[in-house]
């Protein structure tokens, strides 16, 4: 495969970031990229597919292999499918962001996920660095709605959440800031895929 260029954005863009396992992707992740580039107030996004998620003990398919089905299923002018966690050589989010802040200044990044993710965010390395640092957008996910909305991230970060009716200043907030979207919801994970035969 051809590995990324370093994907590019204007000074003062908004680009919104998802990071996955994208192991495999599926149109659950087209949804989330969909609904938050709408719902934030975001010029573009890019997908992050990243070499291994520091938490998960099973090793994902190849990157090459994940990257080409990402960039066959998502294809929209303003999504961009990355393997800069290969160029940045980081595997932690807040390492990542770190990297992209640097090689980026003028640029403001905004953190996406899925509501399972803010649920289980306290876990990550160095999560209230990511909080203070990009504002993060979070989109509902079947069964994750609760618990994200209960979780230790969300209580600690009360006080920055915007609310899902001013969702779209999100983009152009100041760190600390997140808000969490209750969009129509897609029922689909890479697991249920892989469990019917995965990749075949
Ligand atoms: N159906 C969905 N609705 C909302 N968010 C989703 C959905 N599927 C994935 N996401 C989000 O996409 C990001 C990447 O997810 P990932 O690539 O791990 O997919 P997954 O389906 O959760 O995989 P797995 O089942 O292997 O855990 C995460 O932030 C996750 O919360
Ligand atoms: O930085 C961490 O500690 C960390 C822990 C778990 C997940 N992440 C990131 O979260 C994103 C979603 O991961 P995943 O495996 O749920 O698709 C991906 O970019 C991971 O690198 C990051």
């Amino acid at each position: 495969m051809l590995r990324s260029a370093i994907p590019y954005a204007r000074p003062g863009q908004v680009v919104g970031l998802f990071g996955g396992s994208f192991d495999p992707p599926h149109q659950g992740h087209v949804h989330v990229t969909l609904e938050a580039m709408k719902a934030f107030g975001l010029d573009r996004v890019w997908w992050l597919v990243s070499p291994g998620n520091p938490l998960k003990s099973r090793g994902p398919a190849p990157i090459d292999q994940r990257v080409e089905a990402a960039r066959f299923i998502m294809r929209h002018p303003k999504v961009e499918v990355t393997d800069v966690e290969d160029l940045t050589g980081t595997r932690a989010t807040a390492d990542t962001l770190a990297a992209l802040r640097r090689l980026y200044p003028q640029v403001r990044f905004v953190w996406l996920m899925g509501a399972d993710n803010l649920a289980q965010f306290h876990k990550w390395k160095d999560w209230r660095l990511i909080m203070d640092t990009v504002p993060v957008g979070v989109v509902a996910r079947p069964g994750d709605r609760i618990s994200a909305r209960m979780s230790p991230a969300a209580r600690v970060y009360a006080k920055y959440r915007i609310d899902g009716t001013a969702r779209h200043l999100l983009g152009r907030a100041d760190a600390p800031a997140w808000c969490f979207v209750n969009v129509p919801m897609v029922d689909v994970s890479s697991t249920q895929i892989r469990s019917k035969g995965g990749w075949t």
